[in-house]
């Protein structure tokens, strides 16, 4: 036994010592097969995240003769730690009372530093799947779930809250003339302005799907809802992105519908957003390159 990994130890119930270590135990965790005398030296030895719970747990599963392991942080002699995994055997008397306890340590670092990982790739995706791929802006996922919350947000506090839909001008025109490749660059130029212009901490751009983006924009009046899409014109406008065959001017342009609202307990989140976006559609017919914020 004192050659495998697992390290095995013995406990007398009846004074709480160790009667046996395996000796496999300074080389895992520094201190000394002798240095192992009581319980307390196993307390001390683990981290002190760990110690309370793991301690109150085993005490509490002995003293009803329950077999049973428990995984907690070791300390070493050096200051570091190692996840270990104690799989504990109560051995009873005939009458049933208490004798000893037996055990195995388990060196599981490399089993933790795994599921640590894997934890830390399942958050990984979880952000990613709220991304819009192509242009690294939140995806239409996330503002399904960013928008409900922040209408009952807005309900409760009584607080304004404005939508900005925008859709590029002849998107088709633009593909047709320069390119996917090249449409996927202008969705990722546009992308970033707009990011850009939404940059407060709970204010959201997202891409809605093919060349439609939206800006969610909690405590936002109508009159700064306007300096917002203003500041995405201006901004749009700088990069000087050539639309040769826009029919609107020689530049790419938007279209944007708008919207405040302080909604009431009638109002509708998904009623709201669609008088939004046939807002963006009278913009269209206007002319294209303009806003809407009223209903024809
Ligand atoms: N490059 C590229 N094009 C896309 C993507 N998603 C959608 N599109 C294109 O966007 C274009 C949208 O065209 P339409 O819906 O006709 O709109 P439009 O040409 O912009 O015209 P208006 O909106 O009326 O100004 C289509 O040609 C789609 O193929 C994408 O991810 N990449």
């Amino acid at each position: 036994m004192e050659s495998t990994k697992a390290i095995p130890w013995r406990i007398d119930w009846a004074t709480m010592r160790f009667t046996y270590i395996g000796p496999q135990i300074e080389e895992l965790l520094g201190w000394s097969q002798a240095s192992w005398l009581t319980v307390n030296d196993w307390a001390e030895r683990i981290h002190e995240e760990d110690r309370q719970k793991t301690v109150e747990f085993c005490v509490a599963q002995s003293q009803k003769g329950v077999d049973h392991e428990a995984d907690y942080r070791a300390i070493t002699r050096q200051g570091h730690h190692v996840w270990i995994r104690d799989v504990v055997h109560v051995v009873r008397r005939p009458d049933g009372s208490v004798e000893s306890l037996v055990g195995f340590m388990f060196d599981i670092s490399a089993r933790k530093e795994a599921e640590d990982k894997i934890v830390q790739l399942q958050r990984e995706l979880e952000l990613l799947s709220y991304r819009d791929s192509l242009t690294g802006v939140a995806n239409r996922r996330m503002f399904d779930t960013v928008y409900p919350a922040e209408w009952v947000k807005a309900r409760d506090s009584g607080h304004p809250l404005s939508l900005v839909i925008i859709d590029i001008d002849h998107f088709k025109q633009y593909n047709d003339h320069y390119g996917h490749v090249q449409g996927d660059e202008c969705l990722r130029r546009v992308a970033h302005v707009l990011n850009a212009a939404a940059a407060d901490p709970d204010e959201l751009c997202a891409r809605l799907g093919g060349e439609e983006f939206v800006l969610l924009l909690p405590g936002t009046d109508r009159e700064a809802a306007w300096s917002k899409a203003e500041r995405c014109r201006e901004l749009l406008a700088a990069q000087e992105i050539l639309h040769a065959c826009s029919g609107v001017g020689r530049l790419v342009t938007v279209s944007m519908g708008i919207g405040t609202i302080v909604p009431g307990a009638q109002d509708d989140a998904k009623v709201f957003l669609d008088r939004i976006d046939r807002r963006l559609y009278q913009a269209k017919s206007a002319g294209r390159d303009r806003f809407c914020d009223n209903d024809a």
